[in-house]
């Protein structure tokens, strides 16, 4: 019988005192293994980047990559690795995570999802649950029936006259009364001030108008700090962390309320209290007098008036959601897209001179003797910003290069493939990624990263492009229901702006889009405002 201790490894070091090559051939061993191991697994990941565009390291799938493209800029990262990829990859995140996606910018793809087969591809289950304490069953988070009728009600609304009324008067008030006094304000101190955060303010109130029929009055001298504006904030921000957390993990933080989980239940407490408060007053208001309600065009008033299908009024919780889905839909988009047209118009003067004549061709043929230069008296008709079309191209050029909603996503329900060949599992998510579609050489030429606004026009006249390629507003069945309202307001915005001031970047301000749901900048845009001369206003309406 063998004896045990016979095998017993025991500390020897020969003669010399230094281990032999016998008993140092573990480790060798193990060195080898180690490196034959790292060999397998580096050959295995760059066969896989072969054929799926990015390395896919075993347990940890393609996570290192996105770290890398993360910490650069994620949509400079998805352009690139799409273009190599012909516009369609599979991402693979580690295998213990649900980060498993289908990412797209093929228009094919996009036409077959947004449009063709617009019942196989709905925002689903994970977008939901990640935001459905924040939107509940509102327009935005909702699918199938839900959605059908909120879309329904409120597209007949946003079609409306009395509503068009309603959103061209806010608007009216707010750059007049409000924006415009900020900025002459700057002027007059000679204060840089960031011109993202001021937009931000303005379509915040706008859209409370809209949704609510409130004015939150974030857009003031002096910039207040408004706390239902400042809940919204924190609770979008807090409510997108789940996106890039584990759902276990969320759903764990969210039972014991604990970090961004508490954040968000603090902040949705102050949405929430804001909603109520002016539902209640609303209730009121509408049991007072039927005049009110005529006259009221907001939507709460709309979906107040409106019965379920069990023939009962909205509950107040749905009413909320209502509300807070219109206002997250309309609150930044715009306001972002005018900032980056605004930092594109620093750098292409020629664009700003051509805006400019076109206004000043627009004033120049009033009739009414009304051609006045003295600015703050200045007030564009709705007839004029729909004949602003060199200033329509160059906002569509602004959102090609910077779309405000980066990326966008979807489900599929059942398998199924793309037009580009791709299989598609049930349960697979779907990313479309707009900030690539902007700067394909396959749809736009050679010339896709320049900004040319010349791009949209045909014999001078503005041309649209297919929501396919142009996906800045979505397309098919949830194309965006404020598309036509937000060219409105952004082109009312630039115009009486431009008008009365030239818009100066602050010297080495640095420029990157932030990684959140809508593209916002990182750093804001500090800005310095330089009132336009008279002279200067005489002389170009002389030459128009
Ligand atoms: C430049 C400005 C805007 C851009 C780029 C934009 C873009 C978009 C996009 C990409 C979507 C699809 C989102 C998704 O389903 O995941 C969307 C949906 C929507 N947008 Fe806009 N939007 C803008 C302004 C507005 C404004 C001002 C309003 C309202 C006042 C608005 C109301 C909506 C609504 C209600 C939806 C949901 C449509 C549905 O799901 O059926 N948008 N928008």
């Amino acid at each position: 019988m063998n004896n045990l201790s016979n095998f017993t490894v025991s500390p020897s070091f020969g003669n010399s005192g230094r281990p032999t090559f016998r008993e140092r051939l573990p480790e060798i061993q193990m060195l080898e293994l180690f490196v034959a191991l790292l060999v397998f697994v580096v050959i295995y990941s760059l066969r896989q980047e072969k054929r799926k565009g990015l390395p896919v390291w075993p347990v940890i799938g393609m996570l290192p990559s996105l770290i890398f493209g993360v910490r650069a800029n994620l949509y400079e990262w998805l352009t690139d690795t799409l273009n190599r990829q012909n516009g369609t990859f599979t991402f693979q995140g580690p295998w213990f995570t649900s980060l498993k996606c289908v990412i797209t910018s093929d228009p094919r793809n996009l036409e077959h999802l947004l449009k063709t087969k617009f019942s196989n591809y709905p925002k689903g289950e994970y977008f939901r649950n990640a935001l459905s304490d924040l939107l509940g069953n509102g327009i935005f988070n909702a699918d199938d029936e839900m959605w059908q009728q909120q879309r329904k009600t409120a597209s007949i609304e946003f079609h409306s006259a009395k509503f068009r009324n309603l959103t061209t008067e806010s608007l009216l008030e707010l750059v007049h009364a409000r924006l415009l006094p900020v900025f002459e304000e700057s002027v007059h101190n000679n204060t840089t001030i960031d011109l993202q955060n001021i937009l931000l303010r303005l379509t915040f109130d706008n859209v409370c108008m809209i949704a609510f029929g409130v004015d939150p009055g974030c857009l003031r001298p002096g910039l207040p700090v408004i706390a239902f504006a400042q809940a919204f904030e924190a609770a979008t921000e807090a409510a997108i962390i789940r996106f890039v957390t584990p759902t276990l993990v969320w759903s764990t933080m969210r039972y014991l309320n604990l970090g961004t989980e508490k954040t968000l239940k603090q902040s949705i407490k102050g949405v929430d209290a804001f909603a109520e408060e002016v539902i209640r007053a609303r209730k009121k208001e509408l049991s007072l007098t039927d005049d009110s309600a005529n006259q009221r065009s907001d939507l709460l008033t709309v979906f107040m008036r409106m019965k379920d299908e069990r023939g009962q009024p909205f509950s107040d919780k749905f009413l909320r959601d209502i509300c807070v889905n219109f206002i997250l839909a309309g609150r930044d988009t715009s306001s972002v897209a005018l900032t980056w047209f605004f930092w594109l118009l620093d750098w292409n003067p020629e664009v700003e001179e051509k805006i400019l004549s076109e206004i000043y061709r627009i004033i120049g043929e009033r009739e009414d003797g009304q051609k006045s230069i003295e600015g703050d008296a200045l007030i564009f008709r709705p007839e004029e910003v729909k004949k602003m079309e060199y200033l329509q191209a160059a906002l569509s050029e602004a959102l090609r290069l910077y779309p405000s909603v980066p990326v966008d996503h979807k489900e599929v329900i059942e398998d199924d493939v793309f037009p580009d060949g791709t299989i598609l599992k049930r349960g697979t998510k779907v990313i479309y990624s707009i900030y690539t579609m902007g700067r394909m050489e396959g749809i736009w030429g050679k010339d896709c990263l320049e900004f040319k606004p010349e791009r949209w026009l045909r014999d001078g006249r503005y041309m649209s492009e297919s929501a396919y390629k142009f996906t800045a507003f979505n397309g098919g069945p949830r194309l965006c229901l404020g598309r036509d309202f937000a060219y409105y307001q952004m082109k009312y915005a630039a115009a009486s702006i431009l008008y009365k001031y030239q818009v100066k970047v602050e010297e080495n301000h640095v420029v990157l889009p932030k990684l959140a749901l809508t593209m916002y900048m990182k750093h804001g845009l500090k800005v310095k405002l330089h009132r336009r001369q008279k002279s200067e206003l005489q002389k170009n309406m002389k030459n128009d």
